[in-house]
């Protein structure tokens, strides 16, 4: 008899055919994300589910006698509750490295975007508002190459953003991390630096960090007092590492720039948070990883790390908080 699963979000035939062929597998076909009810309801009877995001708690898990494996098709896991994981001898999946260029795309596209007010002047012209009484400096931005750009967490994604900033547009980079990063010292030339030079000295602060109690909040009122007055912030990473009320209010006074985010405190983020009536504000709906080719290798990722667990076999990609628990089921 195959293992039984349960498929959280939409997932493509390749996929599916894939799970299908080791698993006994059922899936969820709703729209948009699954209701935490029905994830509960759902993964009662089975071994492995595959989810995007999902929280996963101690109230979950105690719902699912026979769960070994959640696997999660996103490189975070901050929606994991790692200790009842642990005590319910649940392993934790993600998918690290395949996302990694994409997401550093998508932090210079931010980049790229506020700087230039991209969105802003696309909206000009097709508004019909460029016209012969136009001035030339109503439409400057500022340069991003050979700015100073400073990357908070160079992990695998910022150092993607480190090598694109440094080869691709020849800025200086430096980067604050819990420890120096000798080796990409030497790599790329970016310069180690505590958080408050790096926030006086950057044109653009790049958030790329995960989320843990140690990063919420990491970005707040002292934060934004420290930077620029002319700088950007762009926050790749969680909404949470910024304090939004205290970015707000930097974007009223005038303290910084600018800003890019990809993510939001609350998501999904309401139309009325003010960060979005700003022109200076450039908000996507968390699209980091969001290309076909990206997603597809997430997920195939995602899905050959569930079959391995359920299967008896060893997954690639346990997060690190829970490799404890591999000699358990793998
Ligand atoms: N916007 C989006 O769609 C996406 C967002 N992300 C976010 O990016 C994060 C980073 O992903 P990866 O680079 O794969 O992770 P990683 O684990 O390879 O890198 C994270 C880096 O942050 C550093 N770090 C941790 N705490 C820190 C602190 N307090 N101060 C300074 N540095 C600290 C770590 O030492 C590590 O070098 C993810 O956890 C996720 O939250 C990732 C993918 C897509
Ligand atoms: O992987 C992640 O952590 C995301 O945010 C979505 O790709």
């Amino acid at each position: 008899m195959k293992p039984k699963v349960y498929i959280a979000r939409p997932i493509s035939k390749r996929v599916e055919e894939y799970i299908g062929e080791h698993c006994d597998y059922k899936k969820w076909q709703g729209e948009g994300s699954i209701p935490l009810d029905v994830l509960m309801e759902e993964i009662k009877n089975v071994e492995g589910v595959l989810v995007q995001h999902a929280p996963i708690t101690n109230e979950l898990l105690e719902q699912a006698p026979h769960l070994k494996i959640v696997s999660n098709s996103a490189v975070s896991y901050d929606s994991f509750d790692l200790e009842a994981m642990k005590q319910y001898h649940v392993l934790g999946t993600h998918t690290p490295v395949v996302l990694d260029e994409t997401v550093a795309d998508l932090a210079f596209s931010l980049m790229l975007a506020t700087a230039r007010r991209v969105p802003e002047l696309n909206n000009f012209v097709k508004q019909g508002k460029w016209d012969t009484q136009t001035k030339s400096q109503q439409l400057f931005g500022v340069d991003v190459h050979h700015a100073t750009m400073g990357i908070i967490g160079v992990g695998r994604i910022g150092e993607k953003i480190a090598r694109r900033a440094k080869f691709g547009f020849e800025m200086d980079v430096l980067y604050n991390s819990r420890t120096p990063k000798l080796e990409l010292e030497e790599k790329y030339g970016i310069v180690y630096s505590e958080l408050e030079t790096l926030l006086k000295k950057s044109d653009f602060v790049v958030l790329i960090v995960p989320l843990t109690p140690e990063t919420h909040h990491l970005m707040g009122e002292k934060q934004f007092k420290q930077m620029k007055g002319n700088a950007i912030l762009i926050n790749c990473a969680r909404g949470a590492v910024v304090d939004e009320e205290a970015l707000i209010r930097a974007l009223e006074t005038g303290e910084i720039r600018g800003a890019g985010l990809d993510v939001f405190e609350q998501e999904l983020v309401s139309p009325e948070n003010p960060l979005l009536q700003m022109e200076q504000v450039v908000a996507l709906p968390h699209i980091g990883s969001a290309t076909e080719q990206t997603r597809a290798a997430m997920l195939m990722q995602a899905a050959e790390n569930l079959v391995a667990v359920v299967t008896g076999g060893v997954p690639q990609n346990v997060v690190k908080e829970l490799q404890g628990l591999l000699g358990k089921w793998a």
